[in-house]
């Protein structure tokens, strides 16, 4: 390409001295040249960057083991091996080549100089080092930069999939507003973080562009003075004239590919520390688990994470032995949460929550509605939540998944769903949430009632603890996970609900106690610490809000027998006093209900009251 430049110039230079229809030929053979040349560079350079960028995927899928996902933030290792691995692409199709252009055209200029005119050949040799010496020092500046920019993309792609993964979660716990603010306020970040690198890139390339006209214009001044004083002929000076931008043309292309090229460099940095990181499982990644996501974290004064959790929150909470103490237990009435171990004084505990003793039920005898505890009558024949031919059909499905459930559930009542996988147990609770579009009749509860073609409003939600089969945890600390809807509860709510959970046993075992960053989806602790995690939330959000309804989806699914106990514990003290639908298969749960809905096919085939309360009760 550089030899055709050359044979352009001179051709053009023979052209005005010999005749016009060779020139014209040997000119049009060596435009063509170089515009083949071209189209070829451009395409094996393409075809180049596409077999690096897909080596380079293979090597991040290998390294790409569970815990190496898990530790970081899924969205993170996302971006980095899509968007960021083709951000390769402008420094494999734009930067290299110019890059050997720069190296090989002003070579074979300043040899066609050195035989024409030794001034020009001056000027060009001071002023062409001017351009790389520009575009080292602006480069220097530029490499933290971008440096922070990709950061910060990444960072937009971990935060936005933890926000859409947990967009139900933070929907039914208040926070969807906040989550969107989150995204939006890192969004924001990547946003002056580019137009930082952009203005950059702008003045490097004027001041490029000034170092390039000037010195051009230099040359011009002394060939001008040869040719008014005779000592240089016109093809000559037209021949360096033509000549001398092309020295400066690839340096300048060089550096707006080079400010292009940045972000997929500070990617590919990015990707090479990772696939030279040893295999994640010959070490403990749980352990490991907080250093792996502050180390993908943002610089910590622009992360969108609350960092509310005092800093003496690690190792002073009793062990799982003195959570059930006397001590423990007498703490549950200063706490206003039941504590483990039972409850030695039996209901009349339960009157010491406000909830229980507006809700002061007695369930049992008749329909199982609530009975006043001194007349002994029925106070309230209205069901507090009651289903009227509710149907349910989800958007992408032709059958329905609820078809004309009615039901009623009293104040303070547990109902269990059962029913074989698939009948839509489930989808009840996801049509009480909101989740789930009505199709016909309509859900009330107290005062409000949804009809199909509704959403639930916040009023709506706010009156229901959620406790999915999979709980959602954020990337963030154990903490502000347990107070995910109550931003502004203390640490010392968060551990009150922990310990109501059974959780604090695991947690002050975790390296940084309720300060420990977890990683998606709660990496680094197992289902059922997930779970307890996901209790202590709605005992914290239960004990702010007093929400009277729990919804609780198949609690002790896939548990170990442990793990089961626990949650069982924890999940009899949550249900304690509250209106609770909750989806089980285990026996053990049923037998603690008030009323069995069995659902088959999405209908409601038989309702079955007990009108005993079990062990839980
Ligand atoms: N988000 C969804 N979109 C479309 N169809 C869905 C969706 N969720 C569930 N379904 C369908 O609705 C029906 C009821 O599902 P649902 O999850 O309510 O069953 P389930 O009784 O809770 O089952 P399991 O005991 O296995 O959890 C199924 O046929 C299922 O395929």
């Amino acid at each position: 390409a550089a030899l055709a430049t050359a044979v352009s110039a001179a051709v053009i230079d023979g052209a005005a001295s010999s005749t016009v229809r060779n020139g014209l030929l040997w000119f049009a053979v060596a435009v063509a040249a170089r515009a083949g040349l071209s189209w070829w560079q451009g395409n094996s350079a393409a075809r180049g960057a596409a077999t690096v960028k897909t080596h380079l995927r293979h090597r991040l899928f290998n390294a790409a083991k569970p815990g190496w996902v898990g530790g970081r933030r899924t969205g993170e290792a996302v971006t980095l091996a899509t968007r960021g691995v083709d951000g390769l692409d402008a420094y494999l199709t734009g930067y290299l080549p110019q890059l050997c252009l720069a190296a090989t055209v002003p070579l074979a200029v300043i040899v066609v100089l050195a035989f024409n005119d030794l001034a020009s050949l001056i000027v060009v040799l001071v002023t062409i080092p001017l351009m790389p010496i520009f575009g080292i020092l602006i480069g220097w500046h530029t490499k933290d930069k971008t440096d922070r920019q990709w950061r910060r993309l990444q960072h937009l792609g971990g935060h936005f999939l933890d926000a859409i993964a947990g967009l139900s979660t933070s929907r039914v716990f208040g926070r969807a507003g906040h989550a969107a603010a989150q995204v939006r306020d890192t969004a924001d970040h990547y946003r002056s973080a580019t137009m930082g690198t952009l203005r950059i890139a702008f003045l490097s390339a004027l001041a490029l562009e000034l170092v390039a006209t000037v010195s051009v214009a230099l040359v011009a001044v002394p060939i001008g003075l040869q040719l008014v004083n005779g000592s240089m002929d016109l093809p000559t000076a037209f021949l360096i004239l033509l000549l001398v931008p092309e020295v400066y043309l690839p340096l300048r292309a060089m550096g707006t590919q080079f400010h292009a090229a940045q972000e997929g460099l500070a990617a590919t940095r990015d990707a090479f520390r990772l696939t030279d990181e040893p295999d994640p499982s010959e070490k403990d990644s749980r352990m490991d688990l907080s250093a792996t996501y502050h180390s993908t974290d943002v610089d910590k004064d622009s992360s969108t994470v609350p960092t509310e959790v005092a800093p003496d929150g690690r190792g002073t909470e009793p062990d799982a032995a003195a959570v059930s103490s006397p001590a423990a237990v007498s703490a549950s009435a200063s706490t206003g949460y039941p504590q483990p171990g039972g409850y030695p004084q039996g209901r009349e505990t339960e009157l010491d929550t406000p909830r229980v003793a507006q809700d002061r039920l007695k369930v049992g005898e008749e329909d199982g509605g609530p009975l006043d505890r001194h007349t002994g009558h029925l106070i309230d024949r209205t069901a507090l939540l009651g289903f009227n031919g509710v149907s349910v059909r989800y958007p992408e499905r032709d059958e329905s998944a609820l078809i004309d459930l009615s039901g009623r559930v009293h104040a303070g009542q547990r109902v269990a769903l059962v029913g074989p996988s698939g009948a839509g147990k489930s989808t009840l609770l996801n049509a009480l949430l909101g989740f789930a579009p009505l199709t016909g009749g309509e859900i009330r509860f107290a005062d409000e009632h949804r009809a199909a073609g509704q959403t639930a409003p916040e009023s709506w939600l706010r009156n229901i603890t959620w406790v999915p089969q999979r709980a959602h945890l954020f990337a963030m600390s154990v903490a502000d996970n347990i107070r995910l809807g109550q931003p502004d509860a203390g640490i010392d709510q968060v551990r009150e609900a922990a310990e109501a959970a059974f959780a604090t046993e695991f947690i002050t075992r975790l390296p940084d106690g309720f300060d420990t960053a977890l990683g998606d989806e709660g990496f680094g602790l197992s289902a059922g610490q997930r779970r307890r995690i996901a209790i202590a939330r709605a005992f914290l959000r239960m004990r702010i809000l007093d929400c009277p309804l729990v919804l609780l989806d198949e609690p002790t699914a896939n548990l170990d027998l442990h793990s089961e106990t626990r949650v069982a514990e924890a999940t009899a003290e949550l249900l304690s006093g509250r209106t609770a639908i909750l989806v089980a298969h285990r026996s053990a749960m049923v037998d603690d209900v008030d009323q069995v809905w069995r659902i088959a096919d999405g209908r409601l085939v038989a309702v079955e009251k007990r009108s005993t309360a079990g062990v839980l009760r």
